[in-house]
């Protein structure tokens, strides 16, 4: 089965979570485009949504689907997202797209945040996708000293590469994240670091993974 295939069985099966008429928060990448075809087919399904990066208000807005700013919006019931590891304590590591800091942030005003991916991106330990980090891009230079100090691994920063927010990422190589509450915080704990993709302190309340044996849910 492909990738593509098990990204649309876990999209579909994300949108059993929804509650009719309530603002959810939407995600950012492959996996998410496919639940925004989902939310597509029946745009009144849910009231508006809270968009995790432009790429993702364009397809909602094409779609029909209000967006909100999340300060209007108050704490939101349901977070959609996908991933790009996770371990088996629902540990993710995010940010391949580049929209990890927004995301972050809708996360954590997430009661419940169901990540969707397909059955490859479950992982026995975190670290062969390299970690996105994003930073003011003043301080790059400094917080890739700083990273291999403090975690090790080999920081490359993204070419031709801006955040929605105007900043940099450094993706870093050569990781073997045994605790990923612990990274989280030690990132976090770097001057110049806006948001780190690790998410451990606020990881995923469910895991809709699709392959060939169907979908697969994992609860935290
Ligand atoms: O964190 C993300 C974007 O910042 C994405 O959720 C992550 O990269 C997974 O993407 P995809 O669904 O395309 O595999």
């Amino acid at each position: 089965m492909s990738a593509d295939a098990g990204k649309r069985q876990a999209a579909e099966a994300a949108m059993t979570y929804i509650d009719n008429g309530s603002i959810i928060g939407v995600g950012t990448g492959s996996t998410v485009n496919v639940f925004i075809e989902c939310l597509a087919r029946d745009p009144g399904r849910i009231r508006a949504a809270v968009s995790s990066s432009e790429a993702s208000t364009r397809l909602l807005e094409d779609a029909g689907i209000e967006v909100m700013d999340l300060n209007h919006a108050g704490p939101l019931d349901l977070y959609v997202d996908g991933a790009d590891e996770s371990n088996r304590h629902l540990s993710l590591i995010k940010g391949g797209g580049g929209a990890l800091t927004r995301e972050k942030i809708i996360a954590g005003a997430s009661r419940r945040f169901v990540c969707i991916a397909d059955d490859s991106k479950l992982v026995g330990t975190l670290g062969a996708f390299p970690l996105p980090v994003e930073v003011i891009p003043m301080a790059r230079s400094f917080v890739a000293r700083e990273i291999v100090k403090r975690i090790g691994g080999q920081p490359e920063l993204r070419e031709r590469f801006t955040t929605d927010n105007g900043n940099v990422i450094l993706d870093v190589r050569n990781l073997e994240i045994a605790e990923p509450v612990k990274f989280e915080r030690t990132l976090n704990d770097i001057p110049g670091v806006v948001t780190n993709g690790l998410f451990a302190l606020r990881g995923a309340d469910v895991l809709l993974l699709g392959g060939a044996d169907g979908v697969q849910t994992l609860e935290a």
